[in-house]
């Protein structure tokens, strides 16, 4: 018989972890060890001689300890004491977000989320400490200068921050500072004759392969990726030209995000994994994105400073700073350029040619545009700046992003410590809270974006005294709800994409080079509405195949 002061002791000690881990919140290695496994030690060493046996008394003192630690976990979370209290979710998301982790990995966690937004109304307790709006009224104040949230600890490249992960402000601005140089209008004027090689090799595979149905999703990623390679690192990773992932980047992005994905959701797991990491080496997509993405800013280095890349004006190339940044930092932002710069823009354009697909007319009618700029075989990059002036194109390129953005679910942020909270539109939302802006949820809104909210329809982006609908109605601007304050695909304030203008100068052209040379059409057998079944979100967003078949028009 158990004596109940060995049930006590272990009761005792469960709360008293509990408390240590409510205030503190320690989540390293060495503490956890001390706490789920040392603690619980000591009070098995101390009431052994009450257990018939070891193995009884192992399971008995490990699994009450716990047991404890987290029944208090969760009943504090789906209490009344606890700070989200009041905001509506289900329970398994306010009880832990091991349930999330679970729908991110079933990939349709941007549906999920459109889903509880209507059950459950603007704002939903998506987590135990997090929020998720879809509400226009939480976007100033939480992106104004929130600081970015846990979702981010996985950022980090041999140890190494990433911008993007980057919490603290001021040596966010510094590490920035290459990044804003590396994007300025003439830098991106720099970058055009890269991207002018890009978008011939791609013209020129895709002309050879016009009596085949190809992978246009595959080619887009071959030619952003190709295209990175070259202004980040002034590198051909020549993957348009072999049709193949040369460096296994392409796989190990979509592997490793899918991975980070998860992990992202319970970051409190990095130092366990990073630990694991350390002791039995690193493994799998992980290893080789590590091992290519090292490989290519070494290769860079050796190459000079000479060319005026992105890395030229990441490592300061021009001397503007006291200091240099440190190699390792620069080749992590590098990473993060490759990374961030491709399959955003692959997967938008895909995003643009699905769309098109489904809607011969916006197809025939952007190809009309684009003819009257360029007649014939007129170059459609003479002039990059006048894509900007073709209204139907950029309508396109928008309405994509407007139903896809490339980060589904919206950036998440942490309400900032020792403000006494915030609010958000109307909502007052205590310090210390995760939060993000639902951008799958919000940019689908009728509130904000009617008629058709959920269709693929470019003419809301014309301005237009009448509007004609696909079927056939017409309506008035003043009937037109078009909010462009909540359209927000490359996110806002001082965070937001820093790659922006160089992703819309590269969708442009790329857009414009390929609706002017092809014809483009479903694939025989393929089910064009399996696309938008298989969009995963990923943080980037992974897609399945787009299959085509292409037809040049001259
Ligand atoms: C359609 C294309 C693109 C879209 C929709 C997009 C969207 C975004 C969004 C929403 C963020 C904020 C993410 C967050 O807060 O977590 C972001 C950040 C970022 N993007 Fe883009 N992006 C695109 C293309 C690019 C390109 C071409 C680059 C070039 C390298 C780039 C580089 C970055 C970087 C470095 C960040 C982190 C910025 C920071 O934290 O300061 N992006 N992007």
């Amino acid at each position: 018989m158990i004596e109940a002061s060995a049930k006590g002791l272990v009761f005792a000690t469960g709360v008293v972890s509990y408390l240590i881990y409510k205030r503190f919140e320690p989540s390293g290695v060495i503490a956890s060890l001390m706490l789920l496994v040392v603690l619980p030690g000591v009070v098995l060493n101390t009431v052994r001689g009450q257990f018939p046996n070891i193995i009884l008394a192992w399971t008995s003192v490990y699994f009450g300890y716990w047991l404890v630690l987290v029944s208090l976990t969760i009943g504090y979370r789906l209490s009344p004491f606890h700070p989200l209290a009041l905001f509506p979710g289900p329970t398994l998301c306010k009880a832990s977000k091991l349930w999330m982790v679970y729908k991110v990995a079933q990939g349709g966690s941007h549906q999920y989320h459109r889903a509880l937004h209507k059950r459950y109304g603007d704002v939903v307790r998506t987590g135990p400490n997090e929020l998720s709006f879809r509400h226009e009224g939480a976007i100033a104040p939480l992106y104004k200068d929130s600081k970015k949230g846990p979702y981010y600890d996985t950022r980090q490249t041999a140890n190494v921050e990433q911008l993007d992960g980057i919490k603290d402000l001021t040596e966010y601005a510094r590490r920035r500072k290459g990044w804003n140089r590396g994007m300025s209008m003439a830098a991106l004027k720099g970058y055009e004759d890269m991207l002018r090689k890009v978008i011939v090799e791609l013209t020129a595979a895709l002309e050879k392969r016009q009596d085949e149905p190809l992978n246009l999703r595959l080619w887009l990623i071959y030619a952003a990726f190709d295209f990175m390679g070259e202004i980040v690192f002034t590198r051909n990773f020549n993957s348009v030209k072999t049709a193949s992932d040369v460096t296994g980047m392409i796989h190990g992005i979509d592997d490793a995000s899918s991975q980070l994905a998860c992990i992202a959701q319970i970051p409190w797991t990095m130092p366990f994994l990073s630990f694991i990491q350390k002791v039995f080496g690193e493994q799998g997509s992980w290893k080789l994105l590590q091992k290519a993405a090292t490989e290519t800013v070494r290769k860079r280095v050796e190459d000079g400073t000479g060319k005026r890349d992105l890395f030229h004006y990441i490592m300061d190339g021009d001397d503007l700073e006291q200091v240099k940044p440190p190699l390792e930092e620069v080749a992590s932002e590098g990473g993060l350029a490759i990374v961030a710069g491709s399959d955003t823009t692959a997967v938008t354009l895909s995003h643009v040619f699905y769309f098109l697909l489904c809607h011969p007319p916006c197809m025939e009618r952007l190809h009309k545009e684009v003819g009257s700029q360029y007649p014939g075989a007129t170059d459609t990059m003479s002039d990059f700046a006048r894509h900007a002036d073709m209204p139907y194109l950029n309508a396109c390129v928008n309405e994509a992003m407007r139903l896809y953005p490339a980060v589904l679910t919206g950036s998440q942020r942490t309400i900032n410590s020792g403000q006494g909270g915030a609010m958000l539109g109307p909502y007052y939302v205590p310090d210390g809270t995760n939060a993000s802006v639902n951008l799958f949820s919000l940019q689908r809104d009728p509130r904000h974006f009617y008629p058709l909210p959920d269709e693929f329809w470019p003419d809301r982006w014309l301005t237009q005294d009448t509007y004609r609908l696909p079927t056939g109605d017409v309506i008035s601007k003043e009937e037109l709800i078009h909010d462009k304050s909540v359209f927000l695909p490359f996110a806002t304030g001082i965070r937001s994409c820093v790659g922006k203008n160089l992703a819309i100068l590269e969708m442009r052209a790329v857009l414009c080079a390929l609706i002017q040379k092809f014809d483009f059409s479903v694939a025989p057998g393929y089910d064009l509405a399996s696309w938008e079944r298989e969009v995963r979100n990923i943080f980037i967003t992974a897609c399945g195949p787009l299959m085509v078949n292409v037809k040049s028009r001259y």
